[in-house]
């Protein structure tokens, strides 16, 4: 099957505790998938076990239908890139040294960074607007700069498939759509495939070719943006009534809290 990423009867637990359980899915080259569900449902564990960050058993997880647990670290690296939820960062490097983390797949474990890596930094810098302050301090940041700072990193990576973890969630109204339309339009030019957690069902419904809706940590809807958000689907995953509106102007639905 032509899939990018694939999970095979995937299951998890935090010991005693199932989070995940018999997840099958998958997803194809160059579009942009949002899973969203309400906190706790299991949207980040999900991504991590894409990721490689938590154990999975043998043949769950599959890259291009190579089972994960078979590839190499650097291997790896050049083929997922992953934006995490901010977490207190304390390390005392500048905004460059880590977008250059990004470029550690492709350089040799003392190695200095070449033309191209450097290239690609800047490129990513630019493209996430936090050039201005290359040199600054990331304990120095903002918890927003910090955001688009990791998130260049990920660009830097150069990766076929990115991983997003709640990327706008410390970002302004203004940062939150040219993120989200920065990260839609690196998947339909670069043909990179996006899995990216978001709350905003707004956001959602706009920046998606396909959503997968969680509810207690099973697939509970899947499909196009119009087909997965409505109102049944809100009531019964979120216990939220909302009406779907049309937009005199957008052609996507807008969600709105009754
Ligand atoms: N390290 C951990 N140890 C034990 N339980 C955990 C751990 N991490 C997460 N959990 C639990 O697993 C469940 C799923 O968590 P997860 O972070 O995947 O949910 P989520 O859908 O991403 O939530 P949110 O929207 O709040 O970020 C939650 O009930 C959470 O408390």
């Amino acid at each position: 099957m032509n899939c990018v990423v694939q999970t095979e009867k995937l299951d998890f637990s935090y010991g005693e505790r199932s989070i995940l359980e018999n997840l099958s899915i998958q997803m194809k080259k160059g579009l942009f998938y949002s899973i969203i569900g309400p906190n706790g449902s299991g949207k980040t564990t999900l991504l991590k076990l894409i990721a490689r960050l938590l154990p999975t058993e043998h043949k769950r997880v599959f890259i291009n239908g190579d089972d994960i647990d078979k590839l190499k670290p650097k291997d790896m690296a050049k083929r997922v890139s992953v934006v995490p939820q901010i977490t207190d960062m304390q390390y005392e490097f500048s905004v460059y040294d880590i977008v250059m983390m990004g470029r550690a797949p492709y350089t040799s474990r003392f190695g200095k960074a070449n033309t191209v890596d450097e290239e690609s930094v800047v490129k990513a810098m630019k493209e996430t607007g936090v050039y201005a302050f290359r040199d600054k301090k990331i304990t120095q940041l903002s918890g927003g700069e910090l955001q688009r700072v990791i998130l260049a990193r990920a660009i830097a990576q150069e990766t076929e498939i990115m991983l997003l973890d709640e990327p706008i969630s410390h970002l302004d109204i203004g940062y939150q759509y040219e993120i989200s339309e920065l990260v839609y339009d690196l998947c339909k030019t670069k043909g990179i495939t996006v899995i990216n957690i978001v709350h905003d069902l707004n956001i959602a419904m706009r920046y998606s070719d396909q959503i997968f809706m969680l509810k207690d940590g099973a697939i509970y809807g899947a499909g196009k943006p119009e087909d997965v958000i409505t109102k049944t689907s809100i009531k019964d995953v979120y216990a939220v009534d909302v009406e779907l509106i049309d937009h005199p102007t957008m052609k996507d639905k807008k969600v709105v809290v009754k």
